[in-house]
């Protein structure tokens, strides 16, 4: 369970999320919604600590508070996380790219060759991807969303106890969605794994998803089970909000 108490997060000058308090349980898949430049990337961050809070607090279950540099290093170390951009090393191949996920297991300047039992489950995380054909492949040869295939077998194969994505699956064509989030909801289900995914397509989200948490302007107006989200919860969460009247000096307006 990951717990969010009140958190504030500023980025810049702006305040991106105003005081969340939230819970998200253990071994769910749990998507994050709304429209651009709500807060979900950022939401993202805060729970792994790429992005700090400006106040309030989160807590973890089996670590406690967040609140000191170890409580946060153990917590990092059970997470596993699908960039947007996919953050792959383009010269290297699928397989190299895969065993990056597992570069905090041995020493990163290491010149000996990944062991076996590591080799091994980097390739079984690429069957898991449906690409282990593309093993020896330089990931700049690979299509895009080949390249986001291999970004979730990097995640996978750190079998993380909290596995985030945002946008996991925006290069990928509706079967491979469905078959990748079987294998997450099999993660979550027999692992225990938390899921936690930004998605943009809302049918995505209500179709892999235990539990929703809607976002707008940086606040919760959503947070429940996917089958209770229904058409005013999608309007809280989507619609774009009536045109704010404007008020101006007429000094100002002339300079426009
Ligand atoms: N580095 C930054 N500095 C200042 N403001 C930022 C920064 N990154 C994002 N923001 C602002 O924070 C707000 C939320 O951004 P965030 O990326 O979390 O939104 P999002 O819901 O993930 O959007 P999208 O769906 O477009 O990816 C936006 O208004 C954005 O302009």
């Amino acid at each position: 369970m990951i717990r969010f108490k009140g958190v504030t997060l500023n980025r810049g000058d702006s305040e991106v999320l105003r005081d969340i308090t939230l819970s998200i349980p253990s071994g769910s898949v749990t998507a994050i919604v709304g429209r651009s430049g709500a807060g979900k990337t950022t939401l993202l961050g805060a729970i792994n600590g790429l992005i700090p809070l400006s106040s309030g607090a989160l807590a973890v279950t089996g670590i406690g508070p967040l609140d000191h540099g170890g409580a946060w290093r153990e917590h990092r170390r059970r997470i596993a996380t699908v960039f947007q951009d996919h953050a792959l090393i383009d010269r290297l191949s699928a397989m190299d790219n895969v065993l990056l996920g597992l570069a905090d297991a041995r020493h990163p300047l290491s010149p000996l060759p990944w062991p076996l039992p590591m080799r091994r489950r980097a390739a079984e995380a690429l069957i898991e991807v449906g690409l282990l054909h593309h093993a020896a492949t330089r990931t700049s040869y690979l299509s895009g969303g080949e390249r986001q295939r291999v970004g979730i077998a990097r995640a996978l194969v750190r079998q993380p106890r909290l596995l985030l994505g945002d946008e996991p699956f925006s290069s990928l064509d509706p079967a491979l969605v469905h078959h990748l989030g079987v294998s997450l909801r099999h993660a979550a289900v027999h692992y225990g794994v938390t899921v936690v995914l930004v998605l943009h397509q809302i049918e995505t989200a209500l179709a892999l998803a235990d539990r929703v948490i809607g976002l707008a302007a940086g606040h919760v107006v959503f947070d429940g089970p996917a089958a209770k989200f229904d058409s005013s919860a999608r309007s809280l969460v989507f619609e774009v909000p009536a045109r704010q009247e404007t008020s101006c000096s007429s000094n100002f307006c002339t300079r426009w």
